[in-house]
């Protein structure tokens, strides 16, 4: 297992800055997913990592050693692509067992290592089998048992999930989850995907723009965005502005009590984060006595589980998102409330 830090990275391609500072530092048996829109400079930085680019300026330490000036090969990094790359003519243990045997790896420790991944990607039954008879799903784990047999001190996987369809991707992340967690392997996960670096990581890296925008646990980044363009990217819906005073957030819709344990708001201007799924819908002003908006619904998204409504406040459209057990119509009056601690607030700089 090993750390990985990146200390004051810059990447420029010729008079392009890709990357103008990254400091970020990934511990031993972390899986961190490297996020942000495309362009951001992911790949730039995965890259940097494993050896591929070299960066302009600062530092890649693996285990607190400077790797920088070391190459892709010296490394001991495996990668894994979005295009499996594997070799069409070869079975897939003949694929899985290339990179040993290219290493000049005795064939008896070779067999064994063969043995032993192919039962940890679950892809016996298909050994004899060509690329080509395989699914999607099957052919990204070969690629991963191949680089997996190498025994990588660090895993490196670039959109490895973009080619398979939704249903094979929940079921791929699982799977990488469920493996990475067995090896305890240092990894890194490129995606533009928020629900897949959610669903995956340990922590999530957003990067916009070729700077560090953001490091945090999934649930930090998505409760606790630090800017608006974050909340926004992790499809926050419900971004509102407001004037703070007194621990108490001014909308267009109301008057909002914060909690000011969750968010040390200070005077002044900025905007409420509400969770779509944090906000209760009530058809009498009754039940609650605090953060009560009044609203009238003017749209309605089933999505079987769960469902959509958009609530008009005073001109603003506030979505709530709650379980499809019952089903409100479009047209009736309602109250929305929320939780003092499960409003976020967005302050602008003084
Ligand atoms: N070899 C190169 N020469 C010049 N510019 C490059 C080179 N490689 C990447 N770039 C530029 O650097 C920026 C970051 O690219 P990068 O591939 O890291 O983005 P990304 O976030 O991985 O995007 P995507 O999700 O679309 O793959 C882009 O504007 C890209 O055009």
């Amino acid at each position: 297992m090993t750390k990985v830090q990146l200390k004051g990275v810059r990447k420029e391609f010729g008079a392009f800055t890709a990357i103008s500072q990254i400091d970020l530092e990934i511990a031993s048996g972390e899986l961190v997913a490297l996020l942000g829109p495309s362009g951001c400079g992911k790949t730039t930085t995965l890259r940097m990592m494993a050896g591929l680019e070299v960066p302009t300026l600062g530092q890649i330490l693996f285990d607190d050693e400077d790797v920088s000036e070391v190459r892709v090969q010296d490394r001991n990094v495996g990668m894994v692509f979005q295009r499996y790359a594997l070799f069409p003519h070869m079975t897939v243990e003949k694929n899985v067992m290339f990179g040993l045997k290219v290493r000049g790896t005795p064939s008896d420790e070779i067999k064994r290592r063969l043995e032993e991944i192919l039962d940890v990607v679950q892809l016996d039954q298909f050994r004899h089998r060509f690329p080509a008879q395989l699914s999607g799903g099957q052919m990204q784990r070969v690629a991963i048992a191949r680089t997996l047999i190498t025994n990588p001190s660090v895993l490196m996987m670039d959109e490895p999930l973009a080619n398979l369809d939704t249903k094979l991707r929940g079921e791929m992340r699982r799977f990488i989850r469920d493996l990475q967690q067995r090896l305890g392997i240092t990894t890194v996960f490129v995606t533009h995907d928020q629900v897949e670096a959610m669903e995956l990581a340990d922590r999530v890296a957003v990067i916009f723009n070729g700077e560090l925008a953001q490091y945090d646990a999934p649930d930090a980044l998505y409760q606790r965005p630090n800017s608006i363009e974050i909340a926004d990217f992790m499809g926050a819906s419900n971004i509102f502005k407001a004037q703070i005073t007194g621990g108490i957030a001014r909308t267009a819709f109301g008057d909002l009590q914060l909690d000011q344990t969750v968010c040390q708001v200070r005077d002044g201007s900025g905007h409420v984060l509400l969770r779509a799924e944090a906000i209760d819908l009530l058809l009498s002003d009754a039940d609650a006595d605090q953060n009560l908006i009044a609203g009238k619904v003017t749209g309605r998204e089933f999505f079987g589980a769960t469902v959509n409504y958009t609530v008009d406040c005073n001109g603003e459209a506030i979505t709530v998102n709650e379980q499809s057990r019952r089903m409100v119509d479009v047209g009736q009056d309602v109250w929305l409330t929320i939780q003092p601690q499960r409003i976020w607030v967005i302050q602008n700089p003084v």
